[in-house]
């Protein structure tokens, strides 16, 4: 089964150009000039379109139990509405609860994602119990293909793991080539904080905000940092949300440490501001690290800019307002903590690209290319080129389109971005070969997606 996609704009990380893209099965067979191939069995018409490689999302939760409840989207419905907004690729996240072996947690979050994503998966591991037992099995998972490790600074008494925790696994990671990936923000303090807060009956939605300040999440990350320098170890700042962590990453890199950070769009286009929203509808904003005064954003865009934020994940994470954030009416620190995100991220960026604030082709590589590098799946996803997988979106630029809970397919009763008008649309979706969407319409299967088995960090040889 041949596929020609005729007429459009490629855009890869090195920048857009004219050419034809021919599909032979689930591989990308060429990319040539305009016109070289008429024999295809479907064409597909991009004239004035942009031909992208499927985004890539490295932070997503679906189906995660947190909070006393369990993240809104399953792996068949969550892959669904990423493949919707041109992402065909999702790293989402193994959880070991405490006590857990790690290769059973691994062996668990199969069994939940096989056979139900629509487009291809694979996994980080969320290394909650740090012991022998748990840090010998981070060997095995990276001979798995499950080569990048989640820890947590905050969360004491769930997720969190104390410094020296930190340095053994950080250790272990250095030993195995392995990445380990930083929460960052400081969580005893903040308890503390949500102490206090709640001790005064500041209960509101916002408090969530002010409780978790900037400078904690920079203290964090300037921390975790130094203990990555103490044991050589490479270090991913996840869901960075603020100019003050940024400060710490982008001194880091200048110092020539292995250390890389993501951002998310709920830190690009929103604010504390929409946290401070009334009748609880703030809730709908609680995420951690929170949402910050809008002054942030700016460093954030700029940090995209000079790469010293390498990558845009969504840290997908949805709970419904009704019956899940409800859980903390009266109580912020009781609020399911997460944003639903992961349909949106393709089209939210580019209004970066809309407005000036990064190119095109940045666009591509914030968005598909560095997080295939990063985590050790390029060149077969990432970009268009002949030999690698034939994930492809077609991208109207001038298309608009209004954001709404009314019509966007992620499993979750509101919009974080409800009423945003936004310039660019997807229009067409490959994974591996097969459309999943066009012409409006869903057209994948449950079960498409396949694991990925990932390589090491392409950025650390
Ligand atoms: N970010 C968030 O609020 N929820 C998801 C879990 C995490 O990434 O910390
Ligand atoms: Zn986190
Ligand atoms: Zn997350």
């Amino acid at each position: 089964m041949r596929t020609l996609i005729r007429g459009g704009t490629v855009v890869n990380s090195g920048g857009p150009f004219a050419a034809d893209v021919l599909v032979d099965g689930e591989t990308i067979a060429a990319v040539a000039a305009p016109g070289l191939f008429t024999d295809a069995d479907t064409v597909i018409d991009a004239t004035g379109r942009y031909v992208l490689p499927g985004g890539i999302d490295a932070h997503t939760h679906m189906e995660m139990p947190f909070g006393g409840t369990s993240s809104s989207d399953t792996f068949a419905t969550g892959t669904a509405a990423a493949a919707w907004g041109g992402t065909t690729t999702i790293i989402d996240f193994a959880v070991q609860a405490k006590g857990a072996s790690l290769l059973a947690t691994l062996d668990k979050w199969h069994e939940k994602a096989g056979g139900h994503c629509a487009v291809d998966y694979s996994f980080h591991m969320i290394v909650s119990d740090v012991n022998d037992t748990s840090l010998k099995e981070m060997e095995s998972c990276v001979a798995a293909g499950v080569n990048s490790f989640k820890m947590f600074m905050a969360y004491p008494g769930v997720f969190y793991a104390t410094d020296g925790e930190i340095l053994r696994a950080m250790t272990k990671a250095r030993e195995t080539g392995a990445m380990v990936m930083m929460h960052a923000e400081n969580g005893i303090a903040i308890d503390q904080l949500v102490a206090q807060a709640l001790a005064d009956g500041r209960t509101d939605p916002v408090h969530h905000s002010l409780t978790r300040p900037p400078e904690l999440e920079g203290e964090a990350t300037h921390r975790a940092i130094a203990l990555a320098a103490v044991t050589g170890a490479p270090l991913y700042i996840v869901h960075l949300s603020s100019r003050h962590a940024l400060d710490a990453v982008t001194a880091a890199r200048d110092s020539g440490q292995n250390v890389f950070a993501e951002t998310c769009p709920q830190y690009l286009f929103l604010s504390i501001e929409d946290m401070a929203r009334p009748d609880f509808e703030g809730a709908k904003f609680v995420c951690s690290p929170p949402l910050r005064p809008a002054d942030h954003q700016l460093d954030l865009w700029r940090g995209l800019r000079t790469n010293d934020l390498s990558v845009v994940s969504t840290d997908h994470c949805p709970f419904c307002f009704a019956g899940q954030k409800e859980l903390g009416r009266g109580d912020f620190s009781r609020i399911p903590n997460g944003m639903p995100g992961v349909e949106h991220r393709m089209d939210l960026l580019h209004q970066g690209v809309v407005r000036g604030e990064i190119s095109l082709s940045r666009w591509v590589e914030i968005s598909a290319t560095t997080p295939a590098r990063m985590f050790g799946l390029y060149p077969r996803k990432g970009v268009v080129a002949p030999g690698s997988d034939a994930d492809l979106v077609v991208y109207d630029p001038t298309a608009t389109q209004v954001l709404s809970a009314a019509t966007h397919h992620m499993n979750v009763d509101y919009s974080a971005y409800e009423g945003m008008e936004l310039v660019g649309r997807v229009e067409t979706v490959l994974s591996r070969g097969s459309v999943v969407v066009a012409d409006g319409a869903f057209h994948g299967r449950e079960g498409h997606g396949r694991f990925l088995d990932r390589d090491l960090c392409q950025y650390l040889r």
